[in-house]
């Protein structure tokens, strides 16, 4: 297993005692070259538990409890030079805007010289012509010109932006890149063109994958397998392929399928799942979507469901458990 994730518990702690439980319980396995998606509304905790898998969470959100593991070494515990060469080596962050990843006083070059020299590998020197070889090489990767390289990040389109960003989430080869809403400030096309791109370096790259988005659809298109988050919670981990509306096990992910982006607009149209999430400061002790579930039973609003292995998959429902008690 590449990465192990158990009893995860993520805390914002804003200020004057109060406490936002993002993510909660989460126990996460990811396989060496797999691309997993994580979905869900806004507010449940996605880009949370992208920070806490790569070990980016910065104050005032605190890893409260749980264990990550990197091939067997608890991440969680490392600090300074260790956590910087294992971060570094070992996993990378795109976030939604390229801009937020680049010095605009920087060239591009210059972005991916410094992250190189920063962190050699033993007996490694990066010289001026090395550096400028791995950037046109890095270029080719993500499509871009190799004269991207000389240019500022203000001298660049979004979409291009978001290409660079990724290409220096490369540099360093890591074994893990986790991609927060990677297309979202980019319009349709160009959205689509990115995608295509992310998935074929997954593929030919092979490093495993995390794909944080709203939109089920993009998931679902890219990935081998869904995670959907409700509350800081997992509620449904199955493949991809067997996420088709009828034969969803959560109604939660089931109203997932109602929201979708527009292709004739630049838009992303959310059909409304009626209701709010819950308030985050609370604990919860039951289920979380039961107040907005049109198919809650008496149990929902009293337990909370536990997160089940399904064939090939895990969900948190009572509907689904009852009906399994109720076949056999
Ligand atoms: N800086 C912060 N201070 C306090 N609470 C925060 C902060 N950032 C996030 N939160 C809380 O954590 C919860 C999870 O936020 P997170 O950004 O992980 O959700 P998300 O699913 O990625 O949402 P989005 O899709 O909008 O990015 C939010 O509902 C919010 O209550």
């Amino acid at each position: 297993m590449l990465l192990e994730a158990s009893g995860v518990n993520v805390v914002y702690q804003p200020g004057r005692g109060e406490r936002i439980w993002a993510v909660r319980d989460v126990d996460l396995s990811l396989r060496e070259g797999e691309f997993v998606g994580i979905v869900g509304e806004s507010g449940c905790g996605k880009s949370t538990l992208g920070f806490a898998l790569t070990q980016m969470l910065r104050p005032p959100a605190v890893l409260d409890s749980g264990m990550i593991a990197f091939r067997g070494t608890d991440i969680a515990s490392l600090k300074g030079d260790k956590l910087r060469r294992q971060r570094r080596r070992g996993f990378a962050l795109v976030l939604q805007s390229g801009m937020n990843a680049l010095n605009p006083v920087r060239s591009i070059e210059r972005h991916i010289g410094d992250l190189l020299k920063a962190h050699p590998l033993p007996g490694e020197h990066w010289s001026g012509e090395a550096i400028r070889s791995r950037g046109r090489e890095l270029m080719g990767m993500v499509e871009l010109d190799a004269s991207v390289l000389s240019r500022f990040p203000h001298e660049l389109s979004g979409g291009m932006r978001q290409r660079a960003a990724i290409a220096l989430a490369l540099a360093l080869e890591p074994e893990l890149i986790v991609f927060d809403e990677p297309t979202t400030a980019l319009d349709v096309i160009v959205q689509a063109a990115l995608m295509d791109m992310i998935k074929g370096l997954q593929r030919s790259r092979g490093f495993t994958a995390v794909l944080i988005s709203h939109d089920m659809s993009v998931v679902l298109d890219a990935t081998d397998r869904t995670i959907v988050m409700y509350a800081g919670r997992i509620v449904e981990d199955r493949r991809s392929v067997d996420m088709v509306p009828d034969r969803i096990h959560h109604p939660y992910t089931e109203a997932l399928f109602g929201c979708y982006a527009d292709p004739r607009t630049d838009e992303v149209v959310l059909l409304d799942i009626p209701g709010t999430p819950p308030d985050l400061s609370l604990a919860d002790h039951d289920c979380s979507f039961a107040p907005r579930c049109t198919s809650a039973i008496d149990i929902c609003f009293r337990e909370r469901p536990r997160l089940c292995d399904v064939g090939g998959g895990r969900v948190a429902c009572h509907l689904y458990s009852e009906a399994r008690r109720e076949v056999s």
